[in-house]
């Protein structure tokens, strides 16, 4: 690398060396000088350096007049700052420009060049581009004039610390290479530059002083490589607590008292940096400076007051008559006034006053409050006195508390809470919100593991093929004789007989027809949402999962549908006995005879668990022709987060499967299993045994003949070893009253067949309105008292029993398996449970007859022969166990409330379908029947 002299040097102006130097000053040209390097100028006002006049090639004598007045008195400025200042003169070879590592002119050299003249004018300045490669000083800020603060970092002030990089070409070198004359390594710096550094207040420290390493050729650019001091810079300027002076304004027209600045109460930005701060304050004050003198800004109203009134949120005009205030809506009264006041602004107040004076004083209407009518006390009485249930001592023990003790005039309208606070927790009634007050309940309940949900019914095997052939099937079509005024209610046939109306069916149409429950069902729950379908499965703490409710349900709405598969009972003792073996409870309800759901697969009202106090109701439909089972509310409303509850009606068969009933409720029966009245009947007289043992020979058969025979023979035999009792329960008699009633048969049926039956009308009629839905109590009791009438004319074989258990049942003998034979309706249990006609081979062994029993049921003829005997309502389940001890459980009994027979009659007696009579015959004779082998007995 060619050393470039120093500029101090003419000689260094050589042909070569000028050709550099000459592209240096070309570089002059390339930005205005408004700074000046301190250390070029320090350079030119060394008396030791040769004057640059002398030097100056012709080029840059004509650069120099390019440079301005102003510059120019600017560089003298400071150059006689520099003389003033002690230093050094530097020898000419230690003012030598030092080349850095990459051979490049440093500025120093291109200072000297550049250096002007006082004597030798013009001096025009440096050309543009050498300027461009020179360090560049704030001069504001060096001279101090910049409004700057000091700042401190860690306790001292920053200017003392501060690294200030100079720029990069900046000769720094180490004092002990410049003396060692060592050309390779750069020279120390000349006294000029450290004269600029110290001009600057640059306080360097020791480190940054210090001999650079080859790599860092010089103390400028390691300077400029630490970025520290920038951290140090902005962590001091952290921590320098802000001047409050200049943030704390004073308010300009008050007494001088402090205020919270401008800037504060402009901004809600919060902790900002003194940079925004001052530059918000700057431009906020800059701004509201121009509004501090207005009245807008000190909360001067100059305006004239004008006083308005304002009435529940409506300007009142003073000016307008009250009359047509009244009248007209605010923004038409608006419009009018205005135009009046355009069209005679003059008039105006006379015509007012001609008119108040004609019409006279307006009285003011007085506002009606608006009261809810519905609350958290709607529907409830009066509280009652607090004294009421007290006896004279506590009487006077509580009279004599000074809380109690009234007050002269006791303030109505606002109580103080003071003194009244016991009063008020006394006479502060327990409250339940309104049931129609609905609100989804929030998600969150642990859902059982292996869920899986059907929302239809679904036939497997032979169960389809078997519902076919039932009459249901084709029944369900023929139409009601209801009226549109009646919206099929109660009288409805369809609705007596459980079959859901519609189109086919309906004599009054969707407008008007009532007896939709399923339809309704499907319409709510079609788009979904947890409030449409309202129930969730939920856990409970000890009875596994449940149901309850998410919405608020009205009395006997249906509420969801118990889906599942629909087996025949052979497929339910296949299941029981190889897939379920191991199952703890089961979710299998039987709908009919050989007809069961199984809700394994099925909707989540299998979840539903019992309760001996239930809110609901199951109840078997038929809708379409199909076999239908829902959940339905009971005869109160049910509250959003109630649990949804029905009556197992739970027969455990034997105490090993008796299970402990943990449903709460205050007639907790204590145990999962049939209801008291169905564990212990009422033994029937021993006369109409007798005349059962007497007239009846054989099972169902028989007794169906003479039930629907009403005239035939009387049986010439007793039979001796079968005992058949029939009991009837208010339903099923009401249905063969209603028979009665309609045929004309009952009277001898009853006269043929010792019958038990048992009567419950009333209750029967109320368990069917309520299953129904409706309620027109009157019709029904007048249903219900000619039903009485009609069942007490029959023979001495027919009681009627008010109280009767609403669910016959006769206990066999040990491990005998029971058959009961049940209707359609849910009134009767409906069994399932292992064992049946399988466990029975099991335990008979091969070479076992089956127990009569078998035979002698219905069940089993209808099983046998479901098309002769299998009435859609007596469905005969037989409990199955499995292995050598059954397990029978009853896993489903829907709720003894039975809607279906108590309507049994009524259809019976008011419908002129014959089919459905005859159904209902079907039914009324099944239901009743409780055969027991007489051996077993
Ligand atoms: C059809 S399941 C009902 C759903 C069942 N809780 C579950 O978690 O799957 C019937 C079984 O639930 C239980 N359960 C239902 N109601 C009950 C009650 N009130 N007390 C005790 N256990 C009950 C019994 O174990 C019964 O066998």
């Amino acid at each position: 690398m060619a050393e470039i002299g120093p500029l101090s040097s003419e000689t260094s102006f050589s042909s070569g060396a000028l050709t550099e130097s000459s592209s240096n000053i070309a570089s002059f040209s390339s930005t205005p000088p408004t700074t000046l390097s301190p250390d070029s100028m320090s350079l030119a006002s060394d008396p030791d350096v040769p004057k640059h006049g002398s030097i100056v090639t012709p080029l840059l004598d004509a650069a120099i007049p390019l440079l301005e007045d102003a510059q120019k008195a600017q560089i003298q400025q400071m150059e006689r700052d520099f003389d003033r200042k002690p230093r050094n003169t530097s020898p000419p070879a230690e003012a030598q420009e030092p080349n850095d590592q990459s051979g490049r002119h440093t500025p120093v050299a291109n200072a000297i060049v550049v250096e002007p003249l006082p004597e030798e004018p013009p001096f025009a300045g440096r050309a543009r581009r050498a300027r461009a490669s020179l360090p560049v000083y704030n001069l504001a800020k060096l001279s101090g004039t910049r409004p700057y603060t000091k700042r401190v970092a860690n306790g001292e002030p920053v200017d003392s610390k501060r690294r200030r990089t100079i720029a990069s070409d900046t000769p720094a070198t180490d004092s002990d290479e410049t003396a060692n004359g060592d050309t390779d390594v750069p020279p120390k710096a000349p006294e000029p530059v450290q004269d600029g550094i110290d001009a600057m207040g640059l306080d360097l420290p020791a480190a940054a002083v210090a001999p650079s390493s080859p790599t860092t050729p010089n103390r400028a650019r390691r300077i400029i490589k630490k970025p520290k001091s920038v951290k140090l810079t902005i962590k001091s300027t952290k921590s320098t607590p802000a001047p409050a002076a200049s943030i704390t304004r004073r308010a300009t027209r008050l007494s001088g008292e402090p205020v919270a600045s401008l800037t504060s109460k402009i901004t809600a930005l919060g902790k900002r940096s003194r940079k925004t701060v001052e530059k918000g304050l700057d431009r906020m004050t800059h701004e509201l400076r121009r509004l501090q003198d207005t009245n807008e800004f000190a909360h001067i109203d100059t305006r004239p007051v004008r006083y308005t009134v304002w009435s529940n949120g409506k300007y009142i005009d003073p000016d307008a008559p009250e009359e047509e205030a009244a009248a007209t809506p605010p923004r038409k009264k608006a419009r009018t006034s205005e135009s009046a006041t355009a069209a005679q602004p003059d008039k105006e107040p006379e015509i007012d006053a001609e008119k108040k004076e004609a019409t006279g004083p307006v009285p003011k209407k007085r506002r009606v409050k608006k009261w809810l009518d519905r609350g958290l006390y709607s529907g409830q009485d009066t509280p009652v006195d607090v004294f009421q249930n007290l006896n004279a001592q506590d009487k006077k023990k509580l009279a004599s508390l000074p809380e109690l003790i009234r007050p002269v005039k006791p303030n109505k309208t606002l109580p103080s809470p003071m003194y009244n606070g016991l009063r008020m927790l006394m006479n502060g009634r327990d409250f339940k919100l309104p049931f129609d007050i609905c609100s989804p309940l929030p998600p969150g309940q642990p859902k059982p593991a292996h869920y899986r949900t059907m929302t239809k019914n679904r036939f497997v095997g032979d169960a389809s093929a078997y519902w076919k052939k039932t009459p249901h099937f084709g029944d369900f079509a023929s139409k009601c004789v209801c009226k549109p005024e009646d919206g099929c209610a109660e009288d409805c046939q369809n609705r007596i007989m459980l079959y859901e109306c519609d189109e086919t069916n309906c004599n009054v149409g969707k407008a008007h027809c009532q007896n939709r429950a399923f339809q309704n069902l499907q319409e709510r729950t079609k788009t979904g949402g947890r409030y449409r379908v309202g129930v969730e499965v939920v856990k409970t703490s000890d009875r596994g999962y449940g149901v309850r409710s998410n919405r608020c349900f009205e009395p006997n709405q249906i509420i969801m549908e118990y889906t599942g598969e629909i087996i025949t009972e052979e497929e339910c003792d296949r299941r029981m006995n190889e897939v379920y073996k191991d199952n703890e409870c089961y979710y299998l309800m039987s709908f009919d005879q050989n007809m069961i759901i199984d809700a394994t697969t099925g909707s989540i009202a299998r979840f539903v668990n019992h309760s001996c106090s239930p809110n609901c109701r199951m109840i078997k439909w038929i809708v379409s022709g199909q076999p239908r089972m829902a959940l339905f509310a009971g005869d109160r409303p049910i509250m959003t987060g109630e649990e949804l509850t029905y009556d197992y009606n739970f027969d455990p068969f034997s105490a090993k499967n008796v299970q402990k009933c943990l449903c709460g409720s205050p007639n907790c029966r204590g145990v999962l299993g049939p209801k008291p009245k169905e564990v212990k009947p009422p033994k029937p007289p021993k006369e109409t045994k007798k005349s059962v043992k007497g007239t009846i020979k054989t099972g169902k058969r028989k007794l169906k003949e003479m039930l629907a025979g009403g005239d035939e023979e009387e049986p010439e035999k007793p039979a001796k070893k079968v005992k058949l009792v029939i009991k009837k329960a208010k339903k099923p008699s009401l249905s063969s009253a209603g028979l009665k009633a309609a045929k004309g048969a009952a009277k001898s049926a009853v006269k043929g067949a010792t019958l038990i039956i048992r009567r419950g009308v009333a209750s029967v009629s109320t368990n069917t309105k309520l299953a129904l839905g409706s309620s027109t109590k009157k019709s029904t009791t007048k249903k219900a008292a000619a039903t009485r009438k009609s069942i007490t004319t029959s023979k001495k074989s027919t009681t009627t029993d008010k109280e009767a258990p609403r669910v016959k049942r006769k206990y066999v003998k040990k491990n005998t398996p029971r058959v009961k034979v049940s209707s359609r309706s849910s009134s009767l249990t409906t069994i399932v449970a292992a064992g049946s006609a399988s466990e029975k081979k099991k335990t008979a062994g091969p070479g076992k007859k089956t127990p009569k029993t078998k035979k002698m049921t219905p069940a089993s003829s209808a099983k046998s022969t479901p098309k002769k005997s299998a009435t859609p309502s007596s469905s005969v389940k037989v409990a199955s166990g499995r292995k050598r001890t059954p397990s029978w459980k009853v896993l489903n009994s829907a709720s003894p409330d039975s809607e279906m027979a108590a309507g049994d009659a009524v259809s019976a007696k008011n419908t002129p379908s014959s089919a459905k009579s005859r159904n209902a015959l079907d039914m009324a004779r099944s239901d009743k029947i409780w055969v027991v082998d007489d051996d077993d007995e």
